[in-house]
C-alpha cells in the first residue's frame, strides 16, 4: 500500500508501545472547536504546540480558547498541521479552504467515516499528498468545546487512512499528533475502516437509539426503574442527531448490511422466545437451546473486546461500597482505598433513585478484594464483594 515512516514506530494492531516525539509539530490550526477539535487542541497546547483555533461558530471558538486550547488569531505563516474536526460532509471543503488560504502545510481530519471525505477532497481538487484521513476511536455522547477532555484519546486506537499519494512528512506529522494525544495508531485503508466501524461504532449507535426510542412512550412508572443495564446500552442515544445523520449518510449501505444480520438474529430470538413461552412439549426445549446459544455467543463476542491499551480484556474483581450523597464522600472513599495501596482499575457509580446514597463499584486486580474489603470495613464503609469477576472493556 505505502511505505510507513521509519522514524516513528507504526503498528498494525494497537499496543501500548512507546513513541518517539520527533518535535515536528510546532504550530497547528484546529478547524472545528467542538468536542473532538478542542480535545485535540488541549493535548497539543499541553505539549507546548502553538495552537490556533477556527470555528464557523464564534462562541465555540471563544469557549475553546478560554479553556486554554489555543488562540483565536490565524497563524502569521502556514502552521505545520491543520486538524480538521468538522462534521464529515464538510471535511473536503475545509481541506480545500486550508490549502487555498495557505493556513497549514499539511491537513488531517478526524471524521468518523473515511471514504466520503477522501472522495470530496479529491473532487474539490485538493493536493492529496499533504492530506491524510484519520479517526480517533474515542468520543462522547456530548458535543461542543465544554465537553472536551485532554485525556479523551489516551490508550485508544486512532485510525489513519493514508493512500499511496500521502506524503511521508504528512504521515509522520499525523503519527506525531496521535502520539501527543496518547493514542495508538492503526493503519487501514478507507473502505476497510468504514466496514469495520459499521460493526463496532455505527450499528451500536443505532441499537442504542432504537432501544432508547422504545422508552419514548413507556409509562413513567416503568422508566423510573431504569438501572445501570439500560443506561449502559443507551448512553450514546444522547448523541447529536445531526452529526449521526451525516455519519450514517456516508456509510449507509455498509451499516444496512450489518443491520440485516442483526435483524436475522432478532427474528431468530423472537422465535426462540415464542417457543419458550409455549406449553411444555411443544418446542420449549429447542427454544431454550437457541436462546442459550445466543447468550453464549454474546459472552464470546464480549470477551473479544480489547481491554485498556488494546490488550486482551483483563478480568478484575470488584468491591461495591455504599456511599452517602454528600460533598467529599467519593474523595474520602478513594483516599481510604489509596491508603490500602490497592490500585483502582475502574470505578462505576450506581445512584439509588430513592435514597440519598449510591453504590460505588471499584474494580481492582484479582486477589486484592478480601484485604481491600476488610480495610474499608475497618474504616466504617459498608462493603459488598461481587461474586463474579468482571472484565473491563
Ligand atoms: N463525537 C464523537 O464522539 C466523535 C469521535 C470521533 C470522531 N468524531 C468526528 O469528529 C468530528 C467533529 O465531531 P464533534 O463531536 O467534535 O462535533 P461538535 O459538534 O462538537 O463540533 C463540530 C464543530 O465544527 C464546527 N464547524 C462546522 N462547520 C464548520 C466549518 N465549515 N468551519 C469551521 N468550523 C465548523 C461547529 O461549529 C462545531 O463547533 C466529526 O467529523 C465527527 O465525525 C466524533
Ligand atoms: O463513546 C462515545 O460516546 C462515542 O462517541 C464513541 C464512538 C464509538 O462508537 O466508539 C462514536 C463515534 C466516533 O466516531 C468514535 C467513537
Amino acid at each position: 500500500m505505502f511505505e510507513p515512516a521509519t522514524e516513528v514506530p507504526v503498528l498494525r494492531t494497537p499496543t501500548a508501545a512507546p513513541y518517539r516525539y520527533a518535535g515536528r509539530i510546532r504550530s497547528a490550526v484546529v478547524v472545528g472547536t467542538g468536542l473532538i477539535g478542542t480535545s485535540v487542541a488541549l493535548c497539543l497546547a499541553g505539549h507546548g504546540v502553538q495552537v490556533h483555533l477556527r470555528d464557523a461558530d464564534d462562541d465555540s471558538g471563544r469557549t475553546a480558547s478560554a479553556l486554554g486550547a489555543g488562540r483565536l488569531d490565524p497563524p502569521a505563516e502556514p502552521a505545520d498541521l491543520a486538524v480538521v474536526a468538522v462534521p464529515p460532509a464538510l471535511v473536503g471543503q475545509v481541506f480545500a479552504e486550508v490549502q487555498q488560504e495557505g493556513l497549514a502545510r499539511h491537513c488531517m481530519d478526524v471524521a468518523s467515516v473515511k471514504r466520503g471525505p477522501l472522495r470530496d477532497a479529491e473532487a474539490l481538487g485538493c493536493d492529496l499528498s499533504s492530506c491524510i484521513g484519520s479517526h480517533p476511536m474515542a468520543g462522547r455522547e456530548l458535543s461542543g468545546p465544554l465537553a472536551a477532555q485532554a485525556a479523551l484519546f489516551k490508550g485508544r486506537p486512532w485510525v489513519l487512512t493514508p493512500t499511496e499519494r500521502t506524503g511521508t512528512e504528512t504521515l509522520n506529522l499525523a503519527l506525531e499528533l496521535i502520539a501527543l494525544c496518547g493514542a495508538v495508531p492503526v493503519l487501514m485503508d478507507a473502505a476497510e475502516h468504514d466496514r469495520a466501524v459499521a460493526l463496532v461504532s455505527h450499528t451500536p449507535q443505532l441499537v442504542a437509539s432504537l432501544m432508547a426510542a422504545r422508552l419514548e412512550t413507556a409509562e413513567p412508572s416503568t422508566v423510573r426503574l431504569a438501572g445501570q443495564g439500560l443506561r449502559d446500552v443507551v448512553r450514546t442515544a444522547a448523541s447529536a442527531p445531526a452529526m449521526w445523520m451525516d455519519i450514517l449518510d456516508a456509510n449507509a449501505g455498509v451499516v444496512a448490511d450489518v443491520l440485516d444480520d442483526l435483524a436475522a438474529d432478532l427474528t431468530a430470538t423472537v422465535r426462540a422466545l415464542r417457543d419458550l413461552s409455549a406449553p411444555p412439549g411443544t418446542g420449549r426445549a429447542a427454544g431454550a437451546g437457541r436462546l442459550a446459544d445466543l447468550l453464549r455467543r454474546g459472552n464470546a463476542g464480549h470477551g473479544r473486546i480489547p481491554g485498556k491499551h488494546g490488550e486482551a480484556a483483563t478480568r478484575y474483581d470488584s468491591v461495591a461500597v455504599l456511599i452517602g450523597d454528600q460533598p467529599g464522600e467519593l474523595a474520602r472513599l478513594l483516599a481510604d482505598v489509596g491508603a490500602t495501596g490497592v490500585n483502582v482499575e475502574d470505578v462505576k457509580i450506581e445512584h439509588s433513585p430513592r435514597d440519598a446514597s449510591g453504590l460505588v463499584e471499584l474494580s481492582v486486580t484479582s486477589g486484592t478484594t478480601p484485604g481491600l474489603a476488610a480495610a474499608l470495613q475497618a474504616r466504617g464503609w459498608g462493603v459488598r464483594l461481587a461474586d463474579a469477576a468482571s472484565p473491563i472493556p
